[in-house]
């Protein structure tokens, strides 16, 4: 029966006669699902039958493409030529619109998919802009309910926050700007934790952009993750935990999702959220914040989860937030749903989970007693419907707590024996490792020291870790992140800035600076390696594909320099990218370190015209982009 269901709901494949291996664009999904309507459509306290038929109308709508810009130092820029480009667009109805709840007005909402916008002539400016600005790291892709987990963490510069499951990253990428944006120093460490390796590369590409050396990127299981390191439990200010979920409230999205549904899952997937939110409670410090998010609708994978912890940990509160971000809409957390066995029955007992063996279905699944619901406030839980705000579907709930539980260690000790095996490393997996504990520490700091004249400067060689994957790429990170590579007991990926590079051109120092990390330590560098440059010295560079000659005054700084890694800074109030700096490469003559989508990147912002060649040349995604719509 089960079997048929799935053959008849699996999505149908279009035969290309190109013989090609199909592409997503390929298929058919059928965007239908008669299991998870009739679930859905029980489900009364959640949404009512008017309710229901609006969703499901929603569900089979375009999504609307959103967007946020990353805040750094070129966000101003960015924002006025966005502005320029939107003015441009004759139709209105066509012009991106602001979110009006995402704070500092920098994360936009198009009323068309990436499909129709491919299509549209009058968005094709916009949308070379967004290619290009997304691939420089400029411009995050994320779906406009995927942005609001980390809004309701009310993270601070001082905080230490983990992010138990973090890859691709653009939760995380928004947690390391909220460190980053006071005026004060970002004092806080962000660690980002996924159980996939592979993905945890992910997490790497997404959030070096950010270039911030507050972050470290862990490999564990979340449900395992150390709550001991030595003596010290590890405690932090904010947890998120975004858990793995059914995600059906990705279906606009992942039309293939529809097929992929059914009751189990969820039941399934309860079980593994409940072990990594009471993993969560043991990280979260006495009155920290942590959210619990989930992007599915499913109250078993939601509320269900949520009440888990009420119950367990009386130390726990759920936030009143309903205050916070009054311009986002939501429904309020439910206390009452029906449970379902695997054949679509309705179950009203509690199954007692050690007499029936049979029991796939844990007592936790069901919804709280009315004691319990009194107690446990579920309606500060949100859900964000589609049709509220023309999104996709997802579930926030944010807890606080209020108590310690280091009291509970010794319980937390003996059920660890039960929790799933750690993670095997896989060949290529490598760590991160203290710089100062590897072969060669004296050397290669010596060089670096001279060759760069940090002799006499505050830069700290001990916050230097060599990637055990040798490619010789050496990463900064603040002391606090670095305290935790030296302890080893955490299975520390990556994370940092990706400062130096091993090179093997040049005489005296074989290590590169990448622009990457540069501007967030260049001001601790000697003036041995700096050269003072103006705005149209540097487009010179920009445009040009071998070294140049740049003004008899620079030159003649650079004559004396040996061959290899130099500093430039611009000098020159009227340019928007004043006071940055940008590595570069002295040999006759002077050349700089920019990948070509950074390059595209630049010209866009500076409004320089790239050399025809490169100018029509796709990028990347614009290939794929092509390839897609073929
Ligand atoms: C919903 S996604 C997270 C999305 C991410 N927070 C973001 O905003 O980009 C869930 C992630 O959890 C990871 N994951 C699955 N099981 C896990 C576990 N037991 N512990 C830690 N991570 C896990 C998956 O690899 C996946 O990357």
């Amino acid at each position: 029966m089960e079997g048929e269901k799935k053959e008849e709901i699996q999505q149908e494949e279009v035969k290309k006669d190109d013989g090609r291996k199909p592409s997503k664009k390929d298929y058919h999904y059928i965007t239908e699902n008669p299991e998870m309507e009739k679930f859905y459509s029980q489900q009364t306290s959640i949404m009512n039958n008017e309710e229901f038929k609006e969703y499901i109308e929603t569900m089979h709508k375009t999504l609307p493409t959103t967007f946020r810009l990353t805040r750094n130092e070129q966000t101003p820029i960015i924002k006025e030529e966005l502005k320029r480009l939107i003015n441009n667009i004759d139709n209105k109805q066509e012009r991106p619109v602001e979110l009006s709840w995402y704070p500092g007005g920098i994360a936009y909402q198009l009323n068309a998919s990436r499909g129709e916008i491919q299509k549209n002539k009058s968005l094709e400016e916009l949308r070379r802009f967004i290619i290009v600005q997304t691939e420089a790291g400029v411009i995050s892709r994320q779906e406009a309910v995927s942005m609001i987990p980390p809004l309701f963490l009310n993270v601070k510069p001082y905080h230490d926050v983990l992010d138990l499951c973090a890859a691709p990253g653009s939760k995380t990428t928004q947690i390391l700007e909220m460190i980053h944006s006071g005026p004060e120093e970002a004092t806080g460490i962000v660690i980002a934790n996924d159980s996939d390796y592979k993905r945890c590369e992910l997490l790497d590409h997404q959030t070096k952009r950010l270039q911030s050396p507050n972050i470290i990127i862990t490999n564990h299981l979340a449900q395992n993750y150390p709550i001991k390191i030595g003596d010290q439990f590890m405690k932090f200010d904010r947890v998120l935990c975004d858990v793995p979920c059914s995600g059906d409230g990705t279906l606009r999205k992942n039309p293939d999702a529809w097929g992929k549904w059914n009751i189990m899952r969820g039941i399934n997937l309860h079980k593994t959220q409940c072990t990594i939110m009471r993993r969560a409670v043991r990280l979260v410090k006495s009155c920290g914040r942590f959210v619990y998010s989930t992007c599915s609708l499913n109250p078993y994978e939601d509320e269900a989860v949520v009440a888990f912890i009420l119950r367990n940990y009386p130390q726990i509160r759920l936030v009143d937030v309903s205050t916070e971000l009054p311009t986002l809409k939501r429904c309020k957390g439910v206390s009452s749903w029906k449970v379902f066995n695997k054949e679509g029955e309705e179950l009203t007992i509690k199954p007692d989970s050690k007499e029936d063996g049979s029991s796939k279905i844990p007592s936790t699944l069901f919804p709280p007693t009315e004691e319990e619901a009194k107690r446990f406030r579920l309606d500060r839980c949100m859900r964000f419907l589609p049709q509220l705000q023309n999104t996709g579907g997802f579930f926030v709930a944010v807890l606080e707590k209020v108590g310690d539980l280091d009291c509970d260690f010794k319980e937390e000790k003996q059920k660890r024996k039960k929790v799933p095996k750690p993670i095997k490393t896989r060949k290529g997996d490598s760590r991160l490792m203290p710089l100062n504990m590897t072969e060669g520490y004296e050397t290669i700091t010596q060089t670096i020291k001279t060759f760069y004249g940090l002799e006499g400067s505050t830069f700290d060689f001990e916050c230097l870790g060599l990637k055990g994957d040798g490619k010789g790429t050496l990463h900064y990170l603040i002391k606090k992140g670095m305290d935790l590579v030296r302890i080893n007991e955490l299975k520390i990926v990556g994370g940092g800035l990706k400062l130096f590079r091993k090179h093997s051109v040049g005489q005296n120092s074989n290590f590169r600076l990448s622009n990457e990390g540069l501007s967030a330590v260049a001001h601790l560098f000697g003036e041995r390696r700096k050269l003072e440059i103006r705005h149209e010295e540097f487009v010179k560079m920009l445009v040009s594909e071998s070294p140049v000659q740049l003004s008899d005054e620079v030159m003649e700084r650079a004559k004396n320099m040996e061959v290899g890694c130099v500093i430039f800074q611009i000098k020159d109030t009227t340019s928007p990218i004043n006071k940055q700096y940008f590595s570069g490469w002295k040999s006759k003559g002077l050349s700089l370190f920019v990948s070509k989508v950074d390059k595209k990147a630049l010209c866009q912002n500076l409004k320089i015209e790239l050399p025809k060649n490169e100018l029509h040349e796709d990028s990347d995604s614009e290939k794929k982009e092509k390839k897609d719509e073929n």
